[in-house]
């Protein structure tokens, strides 16, 4: 066996311990003192790029700052991903505070009333915390109407901070001056780790993933120094350890070697484009996807644009998908490319001018295959009835079953 736990590599983990991050903890320190001093509870928006420990970062410091502060902290976190309106944030911390239902529907003004009833409570201090800002679908992030809403409804002793966590900079572009020269407002930006930090969150989840001695000495900063040149994303490094772990459990071997990182960081494309196609891609351009790839291995060439709309237009009832017009599809081929899984080139049509397209998966068909084959069944049959197998042993690379890394059906 490899792995005692391997909850250290799951998104909702938060380490006991923070490291790697103390200038960012002393400018915490700094903006909270304002609270210890008298002024209201600091709001933030933290900033930086995917797997730079920003939500690590502020619930740390939050446990930190109770500790130092004699009411509790509560905190609410609400993801913008899925609430992207002030309204639907209303909605989803009333749902989570307040004892009674509100359906959707119920007056805004209703909501704050209720919510801020709650959050009456003078040995609480409460923090909103806004996840995936950048994802908020209207034009100013909405860190000003809820403080405004809190000083509208709220009572003296009520206390209540909001932070917003975002991966995208350009965001700070845009907020509005009324929002930056708000006293409690404050940003923060994090950055890419470097080699040596991220050896130290591997580390610290290492010695709580993985068996003793079940690691090689040279895993770890090897793994740090690839991550480090890539992105510096604590996520990203995570994710490649646990991949190596899985090789050497694959292999039925009990230590993780170098050999076994290598063919975890060779399997890396597959495991992404396994996760943009769940996770980022329509069910409409999941199809579409499926098509172009089917295509390509049994032909071995390009698809058209009218073929692949041809393609579409019959097989889209069987998937529960609206038949749509060509232009459309069209778009959605833009969409595929700009995700990086479709590669279109143009054609001209000799001296009577005009051009068409012919379009073609830019990774290997089977990485498209297997996550089709997890996302729906109709997608079984589509692949078996244009004669691909869909048996995880006629993947190339049997030693990543990308299906079977992401369930937990193993270690
Ligand atoms: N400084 C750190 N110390 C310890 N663990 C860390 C640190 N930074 C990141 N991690 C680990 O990496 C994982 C990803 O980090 P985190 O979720 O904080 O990044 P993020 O910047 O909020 O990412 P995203 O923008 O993708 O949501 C965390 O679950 C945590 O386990």
């Amino acid at each position: 066996m490899i792995f005692n736990t391997r909850q250290p590599f799951r998104d909702e983990y938060t380490p006991d311990e923070i490291v790697a991050h103390n200038e960012t903890i002393s400018e915490l320190v700094n903006i909270f003192q304002e609270y210890i001093d008298g002024f209201q509870a600091p709001s933030l928006l933290i900033y930086g790029d995917y797997g730079t420990g920003k939500r690590t970062v502020v619930q740390h410091f939050l446990s930190i700052f109770e500790n130092e502060i004699d009411r509790d902290i509560e905190i609410l976190t609400v993801n913008c991903n899925k609430d992207t309106s002030l309204y639907q944030i209303f909605v989803e911390l009333a749902s989570r505070i307040c004892e009674e239902d509100y359906p959707s529907g119920t007056h805004q003004d209703k909501l704050e009333k209720v919510i801020l009833r709650r959050m009456d409570d003078p040995s609480t201090v409460w923090y909103i915390i806004l996840e995936n800002l950048e994802k908020f679908n209207e034009c100013e992030i909405p860190f000003e109407e809820i403080q405004q809403s809190i000083s509208t409804y709220g009572a003296d002793r009520t206390e209540c901070g909001v932070i917003g966590i975002s991966n995208e900079s350009a965001l700070v572009e845009s907020i509005s001056m009324d929002v930056l020269q708000r006293p409690d407002m404050n940003i923060l930006e994090t950055t890419p780790y470097d080699a040596p930090q991220l050896q130290e969150i591997l580390n610290l989840h290492a010695d709580e993933a993985f068996r003793e001695n079940a690691l090689a000495d040279a895993v770890i900063p090897k793994c740090a120094a690839i991550i480090s040149q890539e992105t510096g994303s604590a996520r990203d490094a995570l994710q490649l350890l646990e991949l190596a772990g899985y090789v050497a459990y694959r292999n039925d071997e009990s230590r993780v070697t170098l050999a076994h990182l290598d063919t975890a960081t060779k399997s890396r494309d597959a495991l992404n484009t396994y996760y943009t196609f769940k996770q980022d891609l329509t069910p409409k351009e999941q199809l579409i996807c499926v098509i172009i790839a089917v295509h390509n291995k049994m032909d071995e060439k390009p698809i058209s644009t009218d073929e692949l709309y041809d393609k579409y237009d019959r097989e889209c009832q069987s998937f529960n998908l609206d038949n749509i017009s060509k232009r459309r599809v069209q778009q959605l081929i833009a969409n595929l490319r700009e995700k990086g899984v479709v590669r279109t080139q143009e054609h001209n049509i000799g001296r009577a001018g005009g051009t068409w397209s012919s379009h073609e998966v830019a990774i290997p068909p089977h990485e498209i295959f297997q996550p089709a084959v997890a996302t729906t069944g109709r997608f079984v049959r589509y692949l078996r009835n244009n004669n691909i197998s869909v048996d995880p042993l006629a993947i190339p690379n049997p030693e990543v079953n990308i299906q079977t890394f992401v369930s937990d059906s193993w270690s």
